[in-house]
C-alpha cells in the first residue's frame, strides 16, 4: 500500500463508487455533527480510499443542511490525505457544454449563513485561501479524465450559490458577470474546511446544464442535472478509479499538508481547552507543538 488516502466526496449522483476493493462502510463520529452518511472505505490498487456521499446514500440532505464540516472532520479522522471532490455544476459560458468535465481553481462564495470555519473564539486562525485547490491533484485529475475517454477544461472558477432553488435569470447573468464559469451549491465551505483540515483539494466537476442566462435557452431543472449525470456516471467513476491507480506509490509532500503553521493567532495561554477538544482531528498537529 502507498501512503496517499484519498477521499472522495461523490456529488449528486454518485453516491458509491463499484471499483472500490475490501470495501466497508464504517460509521465515523465527529464531534462537529453528523457526516452525511457512513464512509465506503477500501482500496484501488495502491490507494486506500475513503467515499463520503455529500448528500448521503439516497439523496437525503439539502446542500444548506449538510454539515460540510463533520464531513471534512471525519474524512481526516478516516486518515484521509487528500480530498478528491466530485460535483455536478451548471455551466455559466458557452464554451462548457454539458457532458464536459472541469477542474476548478477559483471560487466565490455567495452562500449565507453556512458554519464556514473550524476556527473561532477560544481558538483563532486564518489560512490563506488565495490558491484555493491543490494544483497537483487537479491536474492529475484532468489526465485521469482525458484517459477514462472525456473532455477536460482546466481552470474554472465556481461561484457558489446558497439554494435550494436554482438561480433567477438576472442572477445567472450577474454571476457570468463576476466571471463566474460554473456554478454549484455545496464546493463551499467545503474548500475552505479542507484548507483548514491541511487537506489538499481538487474539485472535479461534471458540467450537467447551461443554468438560465440563454437567451433562448430553457432554465435548468433536476430532471436535466440527473439525465446528464446518468449519462456521464460511468465515465466519472472510470476516472476516479484511474486518478487513484495512476497516482505515485510515493507521496511527496503538500504545502498544504502545513496551512496552519503560522495560522494560529491566539496565545497559547488564552486557548480554550473545549475548542482544542473539538480541533483535535483538525488541528491536532499546531495544538501539540503549542
Ligand atoms: C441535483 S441539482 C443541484 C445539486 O447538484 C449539485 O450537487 P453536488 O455539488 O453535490 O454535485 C448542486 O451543488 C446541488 O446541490
Ligand atoms: N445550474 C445549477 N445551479 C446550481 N447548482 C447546480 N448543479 C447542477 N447544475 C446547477
Amino acid at each position: 500500500m502507498s501512503d496517499w488516502t484519498i477521499g472522495i466526496i461523490g456529488g449528486s449522483g454518485l453516491y458509491a463508487i463499484d471499483a472500490l476493493e475490501d470495501a466497508q462502510w464504517i460509521p465515523v463520529q465527529s464531534p462537529w455533527g453528523a457526516p452525511s452518511d457512513e464512509i465506503l472505505c477500501g482500496t484501488i490498487g495502491h490507494v486506500r480510499v475513503r467515499f463520503l456521499p455529500r448528500h448521503g446514500r439516497g439523496h437525503r440532505l439539502a446542500p444548506s443542511t449538510l454539515d460540510a464540516r463533520a464531513n471534512i472532520d471525519a474524512l481526516k479522522r478516516a486518515g484521509c490525505t487528500d480530498i478528491l471532490a466530485i460535483s455536478a455544476v451548471g455551466s455559466l459560458s458557452e464554451d462548457l457544454a454539458p457532458g464536459r468535465f472541469v477542474t476548478v481553481d477559483q471560487f466565490i462564495d455567495n452562500t449565507k449563513g453556512r458554519p464556514a470555519s473550524f476556527f473561532g473564539d477560544g481558538f483563532v486562525a486564518h489560512v490563506s485561501m488565495a490558491d484555493p485547490v491543490c494544483d497537483r491533484l487537479s491536474k492529475h485529475a484532468a489526465k485521469a479524465v482525458l484517459a477514462s475517454g472525456g473532455d477536460c477544461t482546466e481552470g474554472a472558477t465556481y461561484l457558489a450559490m446558497e439554494g435550494p432553488q436554482f438561480s433567477t435569470r438576472a442572477e445567472s447573468r450577474l454571476y457570468r458577470h463576476w466571471g463566474a464559469e460554473v456554478i454549484g451549491m455545496t464546493a463551499m465551505p467545503e474548500a475552505r474546511l479542507a484548507r483548514e483540515a491541511e487537506l489538499p483539494y481538487a474539485l472535479l466537476a461534471m458540467v450537467t446544464d447551461y443554468d438560465c442566462w440563454r437567451e433562448d435557452g430553457d432554465a435548468v431543472d433536476v430532471a436535466q442535472v440527473v439525465a446528464q449525470m446518468q449519462d456521464n456516471a460511468e465515465l466519472a467513476r472510470k476516472a476516479v478509479e484511474l486518478f487513484c491507480r495512476s497516482l505515485p506509490r510515493q507521496r511527496t509532500p503538500s504545502p498544504i499538508d502545513r496551512a496552519l503553521d503560522n495560522a494560529v493567532i491566539t496565545a497559547p495561554d488564552k486557548r480554550d481547552r473545549g475548542a482544542m477538544a473539538r480541533l483535535d482531528a483538525i488541528a491536532g498537529r499546531v495544538i501539540s507543538q503549542g
